[in-house]
């Protein structure tokens, strides 16, 4: 068992990683959640791994109540926050409650959204099942939904008072999604780590095959780098929170362009926005072509889009810079962009025009 700690004063809290976790899930939520009854937040496709767990909080003699809402990005909407709240106040749900995020990402920023208004903040713990989910959005606090002017433009800051993590559910998670959660990994190594990206060369292959060590350390190498980036910038104010953003100015843009939906998945996006953010900086001779060709014969051979065309967007420049103007990071105008002056060695750049964006996607395959 590996248990790393988020270190944010009175709102720190444990992630453990374990496989077979869930079956023991009951004694790690006991002491949290005393006999009092558990909402567990799930989509259908989840459902065995719901029954572990509610069988493991009977064992633990704590009730639990299931809430099942659609599965995919559009779950993210204000429509299914208005529902889930509204069945967690049928509950009963007190603020000094708990309610399980058990799931992946959209399950995790909209039970954690609907857990920072309910009420004025009522506690969560976040149960990830999708490899994205594990090594990346339960852990740090950042919830929310879609708008219709684009991706996370409603949100909260709210930590969970807990994660558990447990790698075995990744066995019934489809390729495509673990693909996908696997472009958050990598981003780790992208940042600021050289060396775990030369890891994810070496092992990324024999990882999405299902090689359990390597899918067990990477999970823990990435939430331990989430952990002390979030522990010096939880609300993304000095900077280096921003980092965790890199290839997501452009990744958001191709997820509006593909309206939120399954054609593009976030992981996915976040794989060819590297691509992009590389491309640019070798464009700009910040890094060199060298390292860009690295990024993208990497996501070559996982699986992963590595550019436009492999992402299935053919959008004109000028409409993804529109979807890049309701960037969070932006101020008086201006849009910050992660740029990248090697492998790992990636900055925020507060002087890229969009001009000059616009100009290089315009110069991309379509
Ligand atoms: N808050 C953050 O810091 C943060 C970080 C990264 C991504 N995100 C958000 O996370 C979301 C993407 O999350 P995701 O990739 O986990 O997508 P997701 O939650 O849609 O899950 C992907 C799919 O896998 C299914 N699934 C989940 N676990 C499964 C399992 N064990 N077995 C079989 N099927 C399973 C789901 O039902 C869904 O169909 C995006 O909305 C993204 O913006 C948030
Ligand atoms: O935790 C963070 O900080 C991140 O930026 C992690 C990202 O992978 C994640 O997709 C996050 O939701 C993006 O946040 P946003 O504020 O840019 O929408
Ligand atoms: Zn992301």
């Amino acid at each position: 068992m590996t248990t790393i700690r988020v270190a944010l004063g009175a709102r720190s809290y444990d992630v453990v990683i374990e496989a077979g976790l869930l079956g023991r899930a009951g004694e790690h939520l006991a002491p949290l959640v005393g006999k009092r009854c558990v909402p567990i937040v799930a989509d259908a496709n989840v459902a065995v791994h719901l029954e572990t767990l509610r069988e493991s909080l009977d064992a633990a003699g704590i009730a639990s109540k299931p809430i099942v809402i659609p599965a995919g990005e559009r779950s993210k909407s204000w429509a299914t926050l208005e529902t889930l709240t509204d069945r967690l106040l049928e509950l009963g749900v007190e603020r000094g409650d708990h309610v399980v995020a058990l799931g992946g990402g959209v399950i995790g920023d909209l039970v954690g959204f609907a857990t920072a208004i309910l009420k004025r903040g009522c506690g969560f713990v976040q149960i990830p099942t999708t490899l994205l989910a594990q090594v990346d959005s339960s852990v740090g606090g950042k919830t929310g939904i879609n708008a219709r002017a684009g991706k996370n433009l409603i949100g909260a800051f709210h930590q969970p008072r807990a994660v558990l993590i447990d790698p075995s559910v990744l066995d019934t998670l489809p390729l495509r999604q673990l693909r996908a959660g696997y472009a958050e990994v990598v981003k780790y190594g992208l940042i600021d780590d050289a060396d775990f990206f030369a890891w994810c060369e070496a092992n990324g292959v024999a990882l999405l095959a299902g090689d359990g060590a390597a899918r067990e350390y990477a999970i823990a190498h990435a939430v331990a780098a989430k952990a002390r980036i979030v522990g010096e910038d939880e609300f993304e104010t000095t900077g280096k929170r921003a980092l965790l953003n890199l290839g997501h100015t452009f990744g958001h843009a191709l997820e509006a362009e593909a309206g939120f939906s399954d054609r593009l998945l976030h992981g996915e996006a976040v794989a060819a926005g590297c691509a992009l953010a590389f491309g640019y900086s070798a464009a700009h001779g910040l890094c060199t072509a060298e390292d860009a060709v690295r990024v993208s014969a990497h996501w070559q051979k996982v699986g992963l889009p590595d550019s436009l065309s492999a992402a299935g967007i053919d959008a004109p420049a000028e409409r993804l810079v529109d979807h890049m103007r309701h960037d969070k990071k932006a101020s008086g105008g201006q849009i910050p962009f992660l740029l990248a002056r090697g492998i790992g060695q990636t900055y925020l750049d507060k002087q890229v025009s969009l001009d000059d964006v616009a100009a290089f996607l315009a110069l991309q395959p379509r």
